[in-house]
């Protein structure tokens, strides 16, 4: 960690905020603070932590604590995972690259964003001996989304985590205000521009005409017409886990049990898509309970302080993703402050775990919380 911000004692997530806001233009740290519309759903997330509260238990030897969890078969020394997030050379001129070497040094599996602002093997080859998935936006164009997984396969990431509440952008207040578009602009192009099917769809390379290389990424991005049944189309191009990313209702959980999904991740998108919808902490029991430990259930949404990684473990996560408060990190400090705030997190996670009377993250169950108010 850089010198000035150890001195600062930049600790928590409103210290990162705040230090990457001074770090990166208005426009960039306005699309990453923001949620959709008046951002009900971006309070309601972290609001949704204090309604839970840990009940301790003392005298249980606490001496030595581990933090570990597997899932898909392989251990992780934390219960952390870099959710995906796009567009990171707004953060940083190095972006996931920065984001990836950190993900290694700290041994935290890292899920790429297809709208990343360098392509998923530029991404790979910063963290060769790292777990790393892939997060695929389906693209309209369907040869597209086949060769991203192709490519992901090819360059060892180990699952793909298909987003499922983005059918279309969520409506965001300050970057429409601002007419700020990181796509537009081509920042999420890495991977657009590096592939054989996309470059086959233009008359002229991205370096001869980039607006129009721009155009057709924003055209072919998202596919609004995604159905369940169109995840067999996904399963026949890969044999990699594929896990879902938006699920909030728990008869979602089952569909994706019924369609042999291999993971589900409780998500609102962080209250950028649909504003006014639950909590994704408010979705997380039931949706446990739909899948019944048959496969993992992974959650994110609101985490920020080591004391929320337990209740949303109690309330049936097997791990949590990270999402803003590594992109602050990245902003404030590149692969440092990456590394730093996922050393905060943990030592928070670490002596919430202790506090609560607890040595292991597999010792976490539903009753070590309770529901106030
Ligand atoms: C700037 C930004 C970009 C994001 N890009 C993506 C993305 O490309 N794909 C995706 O599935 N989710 C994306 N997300 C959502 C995150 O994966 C995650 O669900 C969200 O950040 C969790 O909320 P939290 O950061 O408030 O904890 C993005 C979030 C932010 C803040
Ligand atoms: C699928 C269109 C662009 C997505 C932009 C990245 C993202 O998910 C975000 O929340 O921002």
């Amino acid at each position: 960690m850089a010198n000035d911000l150890l001195k600062k004692r930049v600790i928590n997530f409103t210290d990162w905020e705040q230090e990457a806001e001074k770090r990166i233009t208005p426009h960039a740290f306005t699309y990453i603070k923001s949620g959709a519309g008046n951002e009900e759903t971006l309070r309601a997330n972290e609001e949704a932590f204090y309604r839970w509260k840990i009940r301790p238990r003392f005298l249980k030897d606490v001496s030595e604590r581990n933090l570990s969890i597997t899932l898909f078969g392989k251990k992780h020394p934390t219960p952390f995972i870099l959710a995906p997030i796009g567009m990171q050379g707004i953060a940083h001129p190095e972006g996931e690259k920065a984001t990836a070497k950190a993900a290694q040094n700290m041994n935290v599996p890292f899920i790429a964003s297809s709208v990343s602002t360098y392509s998923l093997e530029e991404i790979a080859h910063e963290s060769v001996d790292n777990s790393r998935w892939f997060q695929l936006y389906w693209s309209k164009d369907w040869e597209i989304t086949s060769s991203f997984v192709k490519r992901a396969e090819q360059a060892g990431y180990e699952a793909i985590v298909v987003t499922i509440d983005t059918a279309l952008l969520g409506i965001r207040q300050g970057d429409l205000t601002h007419g700020y578009s990181p796509l537009k602009l081509g920042e999420g192009a890495g991977n657009y521009f590096s592939d054989p099917v996309f470059l086959s769809r233009l008359n002229e390379s991205p370096a001869a005409n980039i607006e129009a290389a721009l155009k057709e990424l924003v055209n072919v991005v998202y596919e609004p017409s995604l159905s369940w049944e169109d995840l067999s189309f996904l399963r026949k191009h890969t044999n990699l886990p594929i896990l879902l990313k938006g699920i909030l209702h728990p008869e979602d959980a089952r569909l994706a049990l019924e369609h042999s999904v291999d993971g589900v991740i409780v998500s609102n998108h962080g209250g950028r898509q649909l504003d006014g919808c639950i909590a994704a902490l408010d979705a997380l029991e039931e949706v446990a309970k739909a899948v019944g430990g048959k496969i993992p259930v992974l959650f994110d949404s609101g985490i920020r302080r080591g004391p929320d990684v337990i209740k949303a473990l109690a309330l049936g996560a097997d791990a949590v993703l990270i999402g803003r408060p590594y992109i602050y990190g990245l902003a404030a400090d590149g692969q440092m402050g990456v590394e730093q705030v996922l050393l905060n997190l943990g030592a928070d996670v670490d002596a919430s775990l202790a506090l609560s009377g607890l040595s292991s993250i597999k010792h976490i169950s539903p009753e070590i919380i309770v529901k106030k108010g």
